[in-house]
């Protein structure tokens, strides 16, 4: 899938470079361009992509201190000067657009929402977001920006794919150490999926196309993507076990939002040398997913790819009404009332206005 890239505020700009980095190191050509865009001159200083500073009138140049609102306001002020740097490398291949933020913070938070808006006006191509959620142990104002970042951006964009800081966080480890690990992790899972599906050279029906991807985050909300990978043996017969072994760990033990397994649609995709994949195994592993997520709309497809590896890569669509969304957006609301003036509505659902829009 052909896709360009608008990282917003620091996190979203790391992870954007990362991205970019991931995918030209693997010579996939999937990431068509990459944009980073902060109210912090420092932070796009440390990148080496192309940068538009917003806010300068306002902030210049040192950050909105995690203020989402004026997040908003700023990139809602110089929007003009994001979609001119973005004319012309939203070209006629580029399939999805990617507003990639930390949901936690200010520019990313209050930003990405108000990018999406203004680029579902202009472009034709679905606008998906990739948000990271803050981890438990971050500050309530950081929970607090995201449960507000998190209810906009899913109204704004196409699907939200989310990562949880969480993920893959160790005890003993600090939030900064884990960074490095989380980036590393986003970068090879996304950067598989934006992969899949590229057009390669002499491919079989069973191979995924881009088009696979986009039907399943059809269904918008959120979205959520699981990987695992295991040593291959060389024929695909001796595979079968390998496959439905790493499908069971990428979904069961290792989605970027753990535990959102119920899903309204889904797309296995196996990848590595395509004599080595089983076709068996890959749809044992599928009809395995249907039943776990409760989604009749699970799809399955190969990825070619040279390694001597096989790699599982689960992508489910609609997932927000697990129990971790949930939890989560408690947990925004809860920080809410401790960050702003109690609110006395006990409302618990996601469409309900204890979290207000942030546009
Ligand atoms: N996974 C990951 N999360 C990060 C990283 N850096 C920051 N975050 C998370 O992103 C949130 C903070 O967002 P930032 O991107 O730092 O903030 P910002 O958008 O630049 O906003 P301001 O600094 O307030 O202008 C927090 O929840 C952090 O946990 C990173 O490199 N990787």
């Amino acid at each position: 899938m052909k896709v360009v890239l608008i990282g917003v505020g620091q996190a979203g700009g790391k992870l954007t470079q990362r991205l970019a980095q991931y995918d030209q190191k693997m010579g996939f050509g999937a990431v068509q361009g990459a944009l980073a865009v902060n109210s912090a001159k420092a932070d796009l200083r440390e990148l080496d992509l192309d940068t538009v500073l917003v806010g300068q009138d306002r902030v210049k140049g040192h950050g909105v201190g995690g203020d989402n609102e004026l997040g908003a306001e700023v990139m809602q002020s110089d929007a003009t000067e994001v979609m001119d740097a973005l004319d012309g490398r939203i070209t006629a291949q580029a399939e999805a657009i990617f507003v990639v933020a930390g949901l936690g913070g200010g520019t990313g938070s209050g930003g990405v929402p108000v990018l999406a808006r203004e680029l579902n006006r202009v472009y034709q191509v679905p606008v998906y977001g990739l948000g990271v959620l803050p981890g438990r142990g971050e500050g309530a104002m950081y929970q607090a920006n995201a449960g507000r970042s998190l209810k906009t951006l899913v109204r704004e964009a196409d699907a939200t794919l989310l990562i949880d800081n969480d993920a893959w966080h160790t005890s003993g480890e600090s939030m900064g150490e884990a960074f490095e690990k989380i980036n590393q992790n986003i970068a090879q899972r996304v950067g598989l999926l934006f992969a899949s599906g590229e057009a390669v050279e002499g491919v079989g029906e069973s191979v995924v196309d881009s088009s696979e991807v986009i039907n399943t985050l059809r269904s918008g909300g959120i979205a959520t993507l699981g990987f695992a990978s295991a040593a291959a043996a060389e024929s695909a017969e001796e595979n079968v076990n390998a496959v439905t072994s790493m499908t069971r760990k990428a979904l069961l033990s290792n989605l970027s939002l753990p535990n959102a397994i119920e899903a309204d649609s889904g797309l296995l995709v196996v990848a590595g040398q395509p004599e080595s994949i089983p076709r068996k195994g890959v749809e044992r592993a599928r009809k395995w997913v249907e039943q776990e997520t409760g989604s009749l709309q699970v799809r399955g497809g190969d990825f070619p790819l040279d390694s001597d590896r096989l790699a599982a890569l689960i992508l489910l669509g609609g997932v927000e009404r697990s129990e971790r969304v949930e939890e989560f957006l408690e947990r925004a609301k809860e920080a809410s009332k401790q960050t702003e003036e109690p609110d006395e509505d006990p409302a618990e659902k996601f469409h309900n206005d204890q979290l207000d829009d942030l546009i």
